[in-house]
């Protein structure tokens, strides 16, 4: 995918006329390499390489608009109505992100009002829209201690127009959405039925995801958290499987078309022999197949651990005729329902090692939700609430249809366009999977690779 410089353009409301309260902080600052000025932008691209690519003056390459505080704003805090929701997957690190747009808008921007919806979208329809929440810094002082969210979420998708009527009801002039790749899809939809309407509203996304598939981010919020969770259960199952005849130890994490979650792991637990993700299709019989290499793992050792990512060869489920395991349903917001593969391993490895004399011991476990309803961790809190402040930012200055992210360790604004635009994927051929490939010692494929199915590579 080529990026122009236009492409990463974002939109404005309109003209900044208020003096920010923040810019006598500003008066002084400059781009350094730990600040970007306002009028400055952060490169899309890091390599010499790539920038030579570019047949354009430096000031044409692409790049994103930086994001912080502006010394000009364009909403008067006093008037301004802030409205927060979280929708999708839970995720370590909602209410950090919550509780820093808080304080951020009430102490910083003193704003008039801030309302948060109940449920996701759900708390935006007609049925549940009176069900709001006031948030003050009061009420939003400790939540950072626990996981999940204060707001509730939901999945499944709602009408535009009744979301915007919402919206327009309570007189909300800013919109926060914290949410996944459905998220960033949804806050677009309302950004678009908001343009269509002429409204002067400006919808603010923040990415989270624990499976880290979203695009633009260095990560996303909430992921090292998860991981870090999930480190735990791969050294359990190690333990158990050590000790414990022809053992094979089975982790399924999350992680639906991504295996960040499972690479990321294994490599923190050190303890996987094999790392399986939906990016690297594998076979499962013949000299090169998964169950030969397990069996000579347990030869060898006495034992394997596996970690399994859920979205990870689920063309087998296919090739199997497993429909039973593969609905092939959708759940509310659209997403595929994916099937067990872990039950199909399951079984193929025992049955394997049983017919090799091997009978094993098989220790499995599917840690799944409580990855990420875990409290955020030290980095994370830290990146939420940074998250927040350049979101809140972003939204006085009357940026819309923008995500705020880290990108190569700046934070900027993204188009909603882009954010949606791919799905951020373990490379093959990147450097993380190489590390995976090094740590474990596994092939890089197990049987033959199906022509057409590698990821490209690309931004991330
Ligand atoms: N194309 C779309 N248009 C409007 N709304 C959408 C769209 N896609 C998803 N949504 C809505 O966005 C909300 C969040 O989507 P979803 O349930 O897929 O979770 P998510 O934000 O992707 O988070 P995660 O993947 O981390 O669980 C849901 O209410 C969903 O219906
Ligand atoms: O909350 P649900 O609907 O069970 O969804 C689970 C899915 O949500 C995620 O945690 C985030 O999208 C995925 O890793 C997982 O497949
Ligand atoms: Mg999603």
């Amino acid at each position: 995918m080529t990026l122009y410089l236009d492409d990463l353009r974002v939109r404005h409301l309109g003209e900044c006329r208020y003096d920010s309260p923040l810019s006598e902080m500003l008066t002084t600052k400059q781009t350094s390499p730990h600040y970007v000025a306002e009028g400055d932008r952060v490169l899309l691209e890091d390599t010499v390489s790539m920038l030579a690519g570019h047949d354009v003056p430096p000031e044409q390459v692409p790049s994103f608009e930086a994001a912080g505080p502006r010394k000009k704003i364009y909403f008067d805090p006093s008037s301004v109505t802030a409205g927060i929701l979280t929708c999708g997957g839970l995720c370590p690190g909602l209410n950090n992100v919550i509780r820093g747009l808080v304080q951020e808008l009430a102490v910083h921007y003193k704003v008039k009002r801030i309302l948060g919806f109940r449920n996701g979208l759900r708390g935006l329809t007609s049925e549940h829209r009176d069900d709001t929440v006031e948030l003050t810094p009061e009420h939003v002082r400790d939540i950072h201690n626990a996981g999940g969210t204060i707001l509730g979420s939901s999945r499944g998708n709602q009408d535009p127009d009744e979301m915007v009527d919402s919206l327009v009801e309570h007189g909300v002039d800013v919109l926060f959405v914290i949410g996944g790749d459905g998220g960033m899809r949804a806050a677009t939809c309302l950004s678009n039925a908001i343009e269509a309407r002429g409204l002067d509203i400006a919808v603010i996304g923040v990415p989270k995801t624990i499976d880290n598939d979203l695009p633009f981010t260095d990560q996303s919020f909430g992921f090292q958290s998860a991981f870090a969770s999930a480190m735990d259960f791969i050294s359990s199952v190690s333990v158990e499987a050590a000790a414990s005849p022809n053992g094979v130890g089975l982790v399924k994490l999350m992680g639906r078309h991504s295996g960040f979650i499972a690479a990321y792991a294994a490599l923190a637990a050190n303890g996987a022999d094999i790392v399986l993700i939906p990016e690297i299709p594998f076979a499962l019989d013949g000299p090169e197949g998964l169950l030969a290499y397990v069996e000579q793992h347990v030869r060898k050792k006495g034992y394997v651990v596996i970690v399994l990512a859920e979205g990870a060869g689920q063309d087998l489920l296919e090739d199997a005729d497993l429909s039973h395991r593969n609905g092939k349903a959708t759940d509310a917001s659209g997403n595929v329902k994916l099937g067990k593969i872990d039950d199909l391993l399951k079984e193929r490895i025992t049955d394997h090692l049983t017919a090799v004399g091997l009978a094993p011991t098989m220790r499995y476990i599917d840690p799944s939700y409580a990855i990420r309803s875990v409290v955020a961790n030290a980095y994370d809190s830290v990146y939420c609430l940074r998250l927040a402040h350049a979101a809140a930012h972003a939204a006085m200055a009357g940026r819309t249809e923008v995500a705020v992210a880290r990108w190569r360790r700046r934070f900027v604004h993204v188009p909603l366009s882009l954010m949606t635009s791919r799905r951020n994927q373990v490379d093959p051929d990147g450097d993380l999977w190489m590390s995976v490939l090094e740590t474990t010692c596994q092939p890089a494929e197990f049987g033959v690779q199906r022509e057409g199915e590698k990821v490209p590579s690309g931004f991330c």
